[in-house]
């Protein structure tokens, strides 16, 4: 029951006995230093055989046999204190009872360093033991005395347990657990153990250490940075991923303790924010939970969790101060991770922000290059910026700082970067200059505004014409809040009086409940192709034109188009095609542009 409860799952029980039998060697080193040791795992070949588990270690006398296999909890591996030994793998007390989830009997032959005759101890299921004295007995496999100083554990596996025990699993579970323990360990005859790659300091990756982060990462690691954490004895090395991971994602690390492999999905080694690597390690000093597979929460985690932040942190400032080019490789992919990381690290933020790469109206470019040609303009959110993209002067960039952080990394530029300035631009500043067609001009804008909003009825949009900067744009798509508030508010008052009041009220009504959220699209009275629009009288080419303008203004604005939109778009310019080689009418589907509007004979006489 207790193990059932404790692990995951049966295969645990290998892991215990390899424990076991490393701790025994370690302490038959201490009496006998030049000891090398060996663990032999011998699988079961069949249904009812034996699997085995030998090692030539201290072994066990009669009295500790009845006392510690025997007694649930105990344990010779914590010092007079009760507490834990850090030079043994158990302490807890209960390892050995794992055995039981797959097989209903544990058979110990063992014989103790101290010259102890050899002894036998045989625990059932049902709690009932048998202890054993084999002096003078004679077995099939070991005459009298012949047992040699060490322990060999004896199970008769259960059928259901019967893969586990196979060669292939015994191979498989043994390498996963104990490849990189400190002692050999053979499986039918074949060494698993073996040194651990991400314990070497070589100033180039040797091909193991390569082919473990291939394993780890499941791609070609983009770096591995060397992990050390004296105080407790955790060593490793972190592999950075070569590909982006979403900031919620957690990290997960593989961790060995003392060569023996505690999980290989540990998720609070390292810090939240350094979701962009893997760790393996392995440690002496952390604490393992009764279930050897996770570590407690206390005060040596989180200070290791702490030391191994730095180590990664100091791998991507050296980046940018040694290598500006792996640099900028590393932030294409882990931009966001770490502008998560620099508005809570000022230190990090001076190496890592200027190398920030940001979107602006005239492209993509860094924080640092954008602080470099002048003032850093930035809007606070992406619709801003969308809008803003429309109308921005050519040499004067702003800055999108709608996504994640970014806002608030280019309000603290100056800290990051010295000598930058930086100015929030909103819609409302950028076009508050959005101004009436002159007095003598505004007949004829009138009219040309009322023809362009009966040629987007069917797209819902509705125009204004207005002066403004800079003349090269025809139309902008105006989608803020408070430009559009100020549009009607003009337009109210260009009706005047009685209409301008109750105009301005129902807009406040509007707006209030929601319902005018549609943007409007404002022509340039001082753009050319505007001017020109209101100069002729062809109705056709006049609303093809004006939805041309209107669907150049959402793209100017990285608006999405509708399926509308794009239907708009195809249809206006197929007409124009065929009105500009003069051939027959029109060939739109569009309703409204099949029965065009009859053009007034006193039009041209206006
Ligand atoms: N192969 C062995 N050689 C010598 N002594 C052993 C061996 N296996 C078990 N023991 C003794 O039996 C005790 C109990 O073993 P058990 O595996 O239940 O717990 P543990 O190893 O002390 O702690 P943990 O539960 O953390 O593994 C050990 O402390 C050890 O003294």
């Amino acid at each position: 029951m207790l193990s059932a409860s404790i692990y995951t799952g049966p295969q645990v029980f290998i892991r215990e006995l390899l424990q076991n039998g490393c701790d025994a060697i370690s302490a038959r080193r201490e009496h006998e230093p030049g000891h090398v040791g060996t663990i032999r795992v011998l699988p079961a070949d069949g249904a009812g055989s034996v699997f085995a588990v030998e090692d030539d270690g201290i072994g066990l006398t009669a009295a500790e046999v009845g006392d510690l296999l025997a007694t649930v909890g105990r344990s010779s591996k914590r010092d007079i204190l009760d507490l834990p030994r850090t030079d043994r793998l158990g302490r807890f007390g209960i390892g050995l009872l794992s055995c039981f989830m797959v097989s209903d009997e544990i058979r110990v032959r063992s014989r103790s360093a101290t010259g102890a005759p050899a002894v036998e101890w045989i625990g059932r299921i049902d709690g009932t033991f048998t202890v054993t004295e084999l002096a003078g007995t004679v077995t099939a496999t070991e005459p009298a005395g012949d047992r040699p100083v060490g322990t060999r554990v004896e199970l008769i596996p259960r059928q259901a347990a019967a893969g586990l025990v196979s060669p292939a699993g015994v191979r498989e579970l043994a390498d996963r657990f104990g490849r990189h323990l400190p002692v050999r360990v053979t499986v039918a005859g074949e060494t698993v153990t073996r040194a651990a790659p991400f314990l070497e300091r070589t100033p180039v990756p040797s091909p193991e250490l390569r082919e473990l982060g291939r394993d780890v990462v499941g791609a070609e690691p983009f770096a591995t940075i060397p992990l050390h954490v004296p105080s407790t004895g955790t060593r490793g090395t972190a592999f950075v991923l070569p590909f982006p991971l979403s900031p919620g994602q957690r990290q997960s690390s593989r961790v060995y303790l003392g060569g023996m492999l505690l999980s290989e999905r540990t998720d609070d080694l390292l810090p939240d924010w350094a979701f962009f690597v893997r760790a393996v390690v392995d440690t002496t000093g952390l604490h393992p939970t009764a279930s050897r597979e996770a570590l407690i929460e206390d005060d040596a985690l989180e200070s290791t969790r702490a030391e191994l932040g730095a180590a990664v942190r100091r791998w991507v400032i050296g980046l940018a101060a040694q290598t500006p080019h792996r640099l900028a490789a590393f932030l294409s992919v882990h931009h966001l991770a770490l502008r998560a990381l620099v508005v809570h690290d000022d230190e990090l933020a001076r190496f890592i922000v200027p190398h920030l790469p940001i979107e602006t109206t005239e492209g993509p470019t860094t924080f640092g290059e954008a602080a470099r040609r002048g003032v850093v303009r930035y809007t606070r959110t992406v619709d801003e910026f969308r809008q803003l993209a429309g109308i921005a002067r050519p040499g004067a960039p702003i800055v999108n700082g709608g996504y994640v952080y970014d806002a608030e990394i280019a309000g603290r530029l100056p800290e990051f970067v010295p000598g930058a300035e930086v100015e929030i631009v909103t819609v409302a500043d950028e076009i508050d200059h959005l101004d009436v067609p002159p007095l003598a001009e505004r007949a004829a804008s009138r009219r040309l505004q009322e023809r362009a909003d009966a040629a987007l009825t069917d797209l819902d949009c509705a125009t204004a014409v207005r002066a403004f900067e800079p003349e090269s744009v025809p139309a902008l798509y105006v989608a803020d809040e408070a430009v559009l508030r100020s549009l009607r508010r003009e337009q109210a008052s260009e009706a005047g009086g009685f209409w301008a009041d109750v105009l301005g009220r129902a807009d406040e009504a509007a707006a209030a409940h929601g319902t005018d959220t549609a943007g409007r699209l404002a022509l340039n009275w001082r753009n050319r192709l505007v001017h020109t629009l209101a100069t002729i009288d062809d109705e056709a080419v006049l609303s093809r034109t004006v939805r041309v303008l209107y669907v150049q203004a959402l793209l100017a604005g990285h608006r999405p188009l509708r399926a509308a939109d794009r239907t708009a778009l195809t249809d206006a310019m197929t007409d124009m095609v065929h009105l500009s080689v003069g051939l027959d009418a029109p060939v739109t589907t569009d309703s409204e542009l099949r029965h065009p509007a009859p053009t007034h004979k006193d039009d041209h006489a206006e």
